[in-house]
């Protein structure tokens, strides 16, 4: 476990795998991904047909690769690069770029429950390794450091008592509230009807509930003491106080599916896992030459720039104008930006979506997300410190301005970075005015507090790179968070896919991406949407899946997420 709280159900090798298979569309992407029959075929009549796709980001282009080996044209457009928020970014003119460091300002860990994500990453020929989390096997050591008090551990077991109690108290209220272990087990063993039973009575009992509402409501956290505690060291990855006011019910999918467990990172960065997808020659393609590529598809190997108007035109047709002042019109077209750009920097006809669809995108809530990284001359953190013996800084999480640390070793003596600081909500806006020195100088003064004898500075080779997404232009905040009441919104844009149940001038235009996930924050629930919409758009053009691999639409029926009461 990674967790410095962590979950009831522990491993053991007996047990199938956890994966993010529902709970709220219990659909096995991976193994349609792994089916060598494929997602489905398009009728010959509309091969070269081109599609839309609106958004070079993970879930853009595997929608785009995806639709171009079904014999289709896709049109990429992209208003910043390729790979959206997996941003991997270098050091420019220090030793630490020289020797191929980069730092991930967006996705930067991921857990091995991201089975249809890791099917890419696969695909691609993509390492990955332990994320150094807190508390994780492969951590070195971590100091948890609230109130002024540091503790250094190893394990949970080097933290004082209390740290012990609120672990309980977490797993505790998880059972007593969410049938956790019954959950677990469900979704280990594909129990469809099982998860299903579960969830449906969870969804209509906590969809009006917070976090922290659920929280207050377990006998186990009666203590505010730790209720606090748990939101500054939280579980997984670290705090999660700055999710305390967001839905119980993103809380609950994070921690069934395990999506803040395991993590690992891919080695040279996680945005080489679309730029390798734009530029690979798929195996196996339909209507296009041998050694098509995305980019070859393309003027200049480049995707089209921003769109700036979407609007309807006569047949149903979705017609896109960009940056460029070019006007083309699609039969069908995928969305997989944020939500918000629908409502500013995207001109929109109204009749794009159905009214209630409006809605949802316009209750669209995001958490705010900084970070900031450093190079380094080498993983200092390792030297012992002569006192104590122990290494003289570790992965850090703490209640001060920077909140998380993390120490990104290389390899011994070699160039290494330190996120010095990741933060969401309203730790991000406290970053917000700032330029990045000034962050880095509020950053180094609070780590100095909590390692007085450590000279952060002097190992410093280059300046900080950072990023807040909420001031990103085409971005508006890192990822989606559901607020209490927005299961009926998430419905929506998620079910959005299955257009035979839209009014027939409201179909052609898909949602893809994180926004429609029911996991968002994870870049697993970009690949699961990617792929409704390319079971979307195939199903529109006349195609069909293989009978022997069912697609999420065809078996929609069946494992449709609960729907709740609008009156
Ligand atoms: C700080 C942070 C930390 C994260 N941590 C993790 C993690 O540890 N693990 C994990 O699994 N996931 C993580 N995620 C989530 C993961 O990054 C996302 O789920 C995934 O990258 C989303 O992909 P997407 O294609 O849906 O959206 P995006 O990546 O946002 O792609 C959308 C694209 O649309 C483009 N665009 C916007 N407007 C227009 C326009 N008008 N015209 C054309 N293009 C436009 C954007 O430039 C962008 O490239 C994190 C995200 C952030 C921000």
């Amino acid at each position: 476990m990674t967790s410095t709280v962590p979950n009831a159900v522990q491993h053991t090798d007996a047990q199938p795998p956890i994966t993010m298979f529902g709970p709220d569309f219990p659909y096995a992407y991976d193994d349609f991904l792994a089916h060598p029959a494929g997602l489905g075929q398009i009728p010959a009549t509309e091969h070269g047909t081109e599609v839309a796709v609106i958004g070079g980001g993970l879930s853009g282009i595997v929608a785009a690769y995806e639709l171009m080996k079904m014999g289709l044209k896709p049109v990429v457009y992209e208003a910043d690069e390729i790979g959206g928020r997996l941003r991997t970014v270098g050091f420019e003119g220090t030793p630490a770029e020289a020797a191929g460091l980069t730092a991930e300002m967006g996705a930067m860990r991921f857990p091995p429950s991201s089975t249809a994500l890791q099917h890419y990453i696969d695909l691609v020929g993509l390492e990955t390794r332990p994320f150094p989390n807190p508390l994780a096997p492969e951590t070195p050591s971590t100091v948890v450091d609230l109130k002024g008090e540091s503790h250094y551990a190893n394990t949970v077991d080097d933290l004082p008592q209390v740290y012990r109690d609120v672990m309980n108290a977490w797993n505790a209220c998880l059972e007593e509230g969410a049938d956790f272990s019954d959950m677990n087990r469900a979704m280990r063993e594909r129990d469809v009807p099982r998860i299903r039973e579960i969830w449906s009575k969870l969804v209509d009992k906590l969809d009006n509930q917070t976090f922290y509402g659920f929280l207050c409501d377990s006998e186990s956290f009666k203590s505010f003491r730790h209720r606090e505690i748990f939101g500054q060291v939280g579980f997984g990855t670290g705090g999660w106080d700055t999710d305390f006011p967001n839905s119980i019910l993103e809380i609950l999918r994070v921690v069934y599916t395990e999506a803040d467990d395991h993590h690992r990172g891919i080695v040279g960065g996680s945005q080489q896992l679309p730029v390798r997808l734009w530029e690979r020659e798929p195996e196996k393609i339909v209507h296009w030459a041998y050694g098509t590529s995305l980019a070859e598809l393309h003027d200049s190997r480049k995707p089209r720039p921003a769109v700036t108007r979407l609007h309807r035109t006569a047949g149903n047709h979705i017609t896109v104008t960009d940056a460029s002042g070019d006007i083309r019109t699609y039969q069908a077209a995928i969305f997989t930006a944020q939500s918000w750009m629908l409502l500013s920097k995207v001109a929109c006809d109204d009749s794009l979506f159905p009214i209630d669809h409006w809605t949802a995108i316009e209750r669209t809530h995001y958490m705010e997300s900084s970070k900031l990284f450093v190079p380094v001359d080498r993983p200092f953190w390792l030297d012992k410190d002569e006192e104590t013996g122990r290494d003289t800084m570790s992965m850090t999480l703490t209640d001060r301005m920077t909140r998380g640390t993390y120490l990104l070793d290389d390899g011994p003596d070699k160039p290494a970075t330190i996120c010095l600081s990741y933060t969401w909500c309203d730790d991000s806006l406290k970053w917000l005015p700032l330029s990045a020195n000034e962050r880095m100088e509020v950053m180094l003064k609070s780590l100095g507090e909590i390692y007085p004898k450590v000279d952060i500075r002097k190992h410093i080779i280059g300046n900080p790179v950072t990023v807040s997404w909420e001031n990103e232009p085409y971005f508006m905040g890192a990822f989606k968070a559901n607020l209490p009441g927005h299961y009926r919104y998430q419905r929506r844009l998620f079910t959005h896919f299955m257009q035979d149940r839209l009014p027939e001038d409201k179909r052609g235009i898909f949602l893809a991406g994180d926004d429609i996930s029911w996991t968002a924050g994870w870049a697993e629930g970009a690949v699961q949407t990617a792929l409704n919409a390319v079971w979307g758009v195939m199903h529109q053009l006349g195609g069909a899946t293989d009978g022997t691999n069912p697609g999420p639409g065809d078996v929609y029926d069946e494992i449709a997420p609960v729907e709740l009461p609008e009156d």
